[in-house]
């Protein structure tokens, strides 16, 4: 019901005359195309699609972007992480999985895998989201939504992130210019894929509790396999404090930085990193006072 009010408040289903029991079908197919892990399940998508929801309706997006692209990042969203198993793209590539095989070649295994769900459910009869568009908006909304889901892989992100600061800081964003836009498009879905980071304390603690859970799992299924996971997946090495600590100055801040850089209304999720930044120093200081530093935080004890 709030993926419909969201549709209907940001005026999609007039402007791309998308019909209800349409709109409903595909909704139902996506939310079923989720499996149950502990982070990547709906829930996840559906905080993700309504923090594109504040972003379009906050940062007047429609300044910067086509109609047809914010359609596109919106329902991107809802679609971003379709079908995951709760593992990485190197666990598909380690474990031989059966995405490995399609996709390892061209790399971003679970992105492509997420965006090959998708095209189904748009391919299915009674549930194409985009029947009344013109073909050639049809073929555009696909080629956008391609790029958008195959860039929530951070590894991608980690490899654009330069130029969307540049133009951030250079100030000379051109709607005109497809190149700027794509830049955009890929720093928004970023910024909603991690946007857990930019509420309360209580909400990032809880998160970073189910993406170890995640983690951890993983680590014990490559341990199984007789692999060495990564520290940030194996439960005996992990400290969770300073691995998000990490995480926060590596990866989530310099995204939230560079929005705001763009948007001056995009203040606050910035500010809100920083804060759950302090927290997690805090709860590292305690841990160090209170247990030996290198114990393992259990995700019960967060
Ligand atoms: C709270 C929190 N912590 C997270 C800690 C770490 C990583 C993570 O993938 N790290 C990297 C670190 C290097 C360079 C690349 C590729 C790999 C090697 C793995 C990234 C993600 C985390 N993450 C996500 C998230 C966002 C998008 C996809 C998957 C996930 Cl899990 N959403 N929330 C969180
Ligand atoms: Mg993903
Ligand atoms: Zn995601």
């Amino acid at each position: 019901m709030s993926c419909l009010s969201m549709f209907e408040d940001l005026g999609f289903i007039t402007r791309w005359r998308i019909k209800s029991d349409t709109l409903v079908r595909f909704l139902l197919m996506v939310k079923k195309g989720y499996r149950n892990p502990p982070y990547h399940n709906w829930m996840h998508a559906f905080a993700v699609t309504h923090f594109c929801y504040l972003l379009i309706k906050n940062l007047h997006l429609h300044n910067y972007l086509e109609d047809i692209e914010l359609l596109a990042l919106f329902v991107s969203c809802l679609c971003h992480d379709i079908d995951h198993r709760g593992t990485t793209n190197s666990f598909q590539v380690q474990s031989q999985s059966v995405l490995a095989a399609l996709y390892s070649s061209e790399g971003s295994v679970m992105e492509r895998h997420h965006l090959a769900q998708s095209m189904c459910i748009l391919n299915t009869e009674g549930s194409n989201l985009f029947e009344n568009l013109s073909s050639k908006e049809y073929q555009t909304v696909l080629d956008l939504m391609r790029d958008i889901i195959l860039a929530t892989d951070l590894a991608h992100h980690l490899r654009t992130v330069k130029e969307q600061e540049e133009l951030a800081n250079s100030g000379s964003y051109n709607r005109n210019n497809p190149e700027h836009k794509h830049i955009l498009l890929c720093l928004l879905m970023t910024a909603c894929d991690l946007s857990d980071q930019t509420k309360n304390w209580h909400n990032t603690k809880y998160i970073a509790a189910l993406v170890y859970q995640e983690f951890f799992s993983q680590g014990d299924l490559e341990k199984a396999l007789g692999k060495n996971p990564l520290e940030m997946m194996d439960r005996e090495r992990a400290c969770i404090p300073e691995l998000q600590i990490s995480f926060l100055d590596n990866i989530a801040a310099p995204v939230y930085k560079i929005l705001a850089a763009f948007f001056k209304e995009a203040q606050t999720p910035m500010r809100n990193v920083e804060e759950n930044r302090k927290h997690w120093v805090h709860i590292g200081q305690l841990l160090k006072r209170h247990g030996n530093p290198t114990q393992a935080m259990s995700v019960e004890q967060i």
